[in-house]
């Protein structure tokens, strides 16, 4: 969190943006942010859990190839299908747990909660909800992006500085393994009041269910 310390110096007319998706999910990180700036607008990308727990580990069998099945990571215990909350890509989607945190420093005003699901089949609806929150122009718009067949994923027509389009890399919209339908079919149950409570938070319904 040091970074925080080293962020540019923001004239008028700039904004200074930072990324980092493990914010959101770490305890001490709101009270560092609102230490630093309690006006800070606080942007927050969110998909579906299951799909973002499955997501989580397909990112980390590429690095680590021998990980065990999902599902025995994700359950504690096949049998009884008792969810395992310990594992960081079970924990992290609980999102209201961790937004619960962050109220508890920052009013629900300072955040925008985009659709990772929108994100892909509206990237420029929701790059306008973006902008409008950070009071910018709509400069970005339907007419910057496109969607890549072979990709499955929009991607930008023609990104500022290139005349080339440009898709994210590799390591973003990788095929996920198939998992067992009745451990998603758990996990889904398992999410589901964890989202309801979410949806109730943020005003936002993002039908996961
Ligand atoms: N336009 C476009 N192109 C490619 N991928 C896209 C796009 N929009 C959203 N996504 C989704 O972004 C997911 C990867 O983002 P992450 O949040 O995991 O990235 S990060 O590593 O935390 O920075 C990635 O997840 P996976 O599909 O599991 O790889 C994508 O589904």
């Amino acid at each position: 969190m040091v970074l925080l310390n080293l962020m540019p110096r923001t004239l008028d007319g700039q904004i200074t943006m930072e990324k980092t998706p493990s914010y959101f999910v770490t305890k001490e990180a709101p009270s560092r942010v609102c230490t630093m700036n309690c006006q800070t607008k606080l942007i927050v990308v969110v998909r579906d859990p299951v799909t973002r727990a499955v997501s989580d580990y397909t990112q980390t069998l590429t690095k680590n190839p021998g990980l065990p099945s999902f599902q025995s990571l994700a359950l504690k215990n096949s049998s009884t299908g008792l969810v395992d909350t310990t594992w960081s890509a079970v924990r992290i989607g609980l999102y209201a747990k961790h937004l619960e945190n962050w109220l508890q420093y920052f009013p629900l005003s300072h955040f925008l909660f985009v659709s990772g699901e929108r994100l892909v089949s509206d990237p420029a609806g929701e790059m306008g909800r973006v902008q409008d929150f950070l009071g910018l122009k709509r400069v970005i718009s339907e007419k910057h992006f496109y969607f890549n067949q072979t990709k499955g994923f929009p991607c930008l027509k023609k990104p500022e500085g290139s005349s080339r389009p440009r898709c994210l890399g590799k390591s973003k919209g990788r095929p996920h393994p198939q998992i067992p339908s009745e451990v998603l079919q758990r996990l889904r149950d398992f999410y589901r009041p964890f989202n309801q409570r979410f949806y109730q938070m943020t005003g936002q319904d993002f039908g996961w269910d």
